[in-house]
């Protein structure tokens, strides 16, 4: 009986000259964005698929912003199994049309992710059907670790100074606080990255405790979880992490940025973490003493995600009134 092969892949772990110069340290870009399904996504959701399936579970529903849900039909796919995704009216056509590419069924409802995660939890009323959260669950944020362990094997016994990470629901922040914890980094401070509009954690950690925000405003759709989960609030409590915000238009500028920098383009989501080195926050985190310096090399988690193209990128700039 042969052990089933993860689905996701060990993804390059690439220094960045820009960034490096940019953030006064070394800058190494672990590049999810190459991962099957387009991000990081694939390494929790494809476990927990995996696991569920080999329990006998034969159809999954996802709610998802969009790339948790790629993750999931690109998962059922390999295990032949049927997806239902659903989306809020927020994801672009083109992700709809990559999911159905899949072979998923999609159900497009909500104004935002938490109204298509309701009606997801209703679809799986009916037994028969397990449910999948974009990052709300132990065997998701297991798969994440995965990640950490990859750094290991890279780094060795250099320890990075941080690692650079967006938050939506915090799944990957807590995946990756439990990878660190594994291999012995939990001293290694994390910067958790979310753009204005969709700081669910920010705003847990003004509030003392998770709270959900009133609506999503950020472009950064697939950040836009209203409650933090409860698992990625308490490893602020075990673990440094420095909570910043960035707004709508340093995330934006930062897709252009990193595109003309690595020549790889990214989504807004992806772009909040980017922002972090082309804001000067690394920088100011240094010069403050937040940051010890000199600092050790950094890893920015280059998380991927498909909410991106030519024409949306030239909408959001409008939208932003960015020239
Ligand atoms: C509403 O959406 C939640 C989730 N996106 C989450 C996400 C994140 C943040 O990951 P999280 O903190 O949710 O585990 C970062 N970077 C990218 C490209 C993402 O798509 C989804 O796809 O369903």
């Amino acid at each position: 009986f042969t052990e089933q092969a993860p689905f996701h892949i060990v993804t390059p772990l690439k220094e960045s000259h820009a960034l490096s110069k940019l953030a006064g340290t070394t800058v190494l870009m672990k590049l999810e964005n190459v991962q099957p399904a387009g991000s990081f996504k694939i390494r929790g959701i494809g476990h927990y698929c995996q696991k569920l399936a080999k329990k006998g579970c034969t159809r999954f529903v996802c709610s998802s912003g969009g790339n948790a849900g790629l993750a999931a039909a690109y998962a059922c796919r390999r295990l032949a199994l049927p997806a239902t995704i659903v989306v809020p009216q927020t994801t672009g056509a083109d992700i709809v049309q990559k999911l159905q590419d899949l072979g998923a069924d999609v159900v497009v409802t909500g104004k935002v992710w938490d109204d298509a995660d309701a009606h997801a939890h209703q679809l799986t009323e009916t037994p028969g059907s397990v449910y999948i959260s974009p990052f709300n669950h132990p065997l998701v944020w297991e798969g994440h670790a995965s990640l950490v362990c990859e750094l290991k094997a890279s780094l060795g016994s250099q320890k990075p100074g941080a690692l650079v990470v967006s938050v939506g629901g915090g799944g990957l922040l807590a995946g990756l606080a439990e990878g660190m914890k594994k291999v012995g980094w939990s001293d290694i401070p994390i910067i958790a990255m979310e753009t204005k509009g969709a700081h669910c954690l920010n705003a847990a950690l003004e509030a003392g405790k998770p709270i959900s925000l009133p609506d999503i405003t950020s472009v950064a759709k697939c950040l836009g979880a209203k409650t933090v989960c409860d698992r990625a609030y308490e490893c602020t409590r075990e673990h440094k992490v420095i909570s910043i915000t960035v707004d709508d238009r340093e995330a934006i500028r930062a897709v252009e940025m990193f595109l003309d920098d690595e020549l790889m383009f990214v989504e807004p989501a992806c772009g909040a973490a980017l922002a972090a080195v082309y804001s000067g926050h690394i920088q100011r985190l240094q010069q403050e003493g937040s940051l010890k310096t000199p600092l050790d090399p950094i890893v920015m988690v280059v998380c991927g995600g498909s909410g991106i193209s030519i024409s949306q990128l030239q909408h959001f700039k409008s939208q932003l009134n960015i020239n």
